[in-house]
């Protein structure tokens, strides 16, 4: 199989970059380049299915890696070239490296592969340059970007999960207790005030989980683990709170953004 890989250094912290990496509209505009559409979702998340097509032959785009080490990607499936991609980030002194490779199956025979040395390499590394020209650029906007943090409380093995009432778009659809950080307040603070504000409990936040998800231009997700200390959590502007098994947390209807965390929340539920 053919394979490419380019390395670019972008001006940013590692946290920021594999933010970045998970905007969907990134990765749809670099393999627009090879004629290839992408429609789906606004984030990456592992087990995403995304539909890819070339003119009217559909394909199929599986996200099989969205996470703070970067994000994979396969286009499988209909008669379409069968197309890996692969980015990795690395911290340096310098900023972050992002290492980005692809690799294809090329046609057949000699002229299979003429083609794909003329015409294959040359297409892939237009798509990669004007990626990693992108990838540069959102994530140098997502360092000045305004966080809403989440809590991943857990009680004797299970997640509590709250489900929106508004508004209407995400009405009904399920997230983790948390808010906005307030102007110099610090993420673990903020943790503290919207679980006392939206669920009348008082809790002690740890480590961050998974990685910071892009929720808008200038919006970050960001979760961490906590414990409950005191209180029994009841919904103050939700339409409901849950206590959820791992078996419940992939059968609910999450936000876009806490589908990329789901992973994560998984490994501490087990
Ligand atoms: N608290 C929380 N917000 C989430 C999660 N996932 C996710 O996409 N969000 C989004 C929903 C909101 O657009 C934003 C949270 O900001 P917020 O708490 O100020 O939002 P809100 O809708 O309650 O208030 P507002 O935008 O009307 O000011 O983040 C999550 O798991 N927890």
């Amino acid at each position: 199989m053919p394979e490419l890989r380019t390395t670019t250094l972008v001006d940013a912290p590692l946290r920021t970059v594999a933010a970045a990496l998970l905007d969907a509209r990134l990765l749809a505009r670099a393999v627009r380049g090879l004629g290839v559409r992408i429609s789906g979702g606004p984030v990456l998340y592992a087990g995403a299915s995304l539909t890819g097509s070339v003119g009217p032959v559909n394909g199929m785009l599986v996200v099989t890696r969205a996470d703070t080490t970067g994000v994979s990607a396969e286009l499988v499936g209909g008669p379409l070239p069968r197309l890996t991609l692969v980015t990795d980030l690395l911290h340096t002194g310098g900023g972050t490296m992002v290492v980005d490779s692809v690799e294809w199956s090329s046609p057949g025979g000699p002229f299979g592969r003429l083609a794909d040395v003329v015409v294959g390499r040359g297409l892939a590394l237009k798509v990669m340059e004007a990626r990693a020209e992108a990838v540069s650029r959102r994530s140098v906007e997502l360092v000045g970007a305004r966080v809403v943090v989440g809590a991943a409380i857990i009680r004797d093995g299970l997640l509590l999960g709250q489900q929106r009432s508004y508004p209407a778009d995400a009405a009904g659809k399920w997230e983790l207790p948390g808010g906005r950080v307030e102007p110099d307040e610090t993420d673990h603070a903020a943790v503290v005030r919207e679980c006392a504000e939206e669920l009348g409990v008082t809790v002690s936040p740890g480590e961050q989980l998974g990685p910071d998800v892009p929720l808008r231009t200038d919006l970050l997700l960001r979760v961490y683990a906590a414990d409950l200390v005191e209180g029994e959590p009841s919904p103050v502007e939700h339409r409901a709170v849950r206590w959820l098994a791992a078996a419940d947390l992939d059968t609910l209807d999450w936000l876009p953004a806490d589908r990329v965390l789901l992973p994560a929340l998984h490994a501490l539920l087990t």
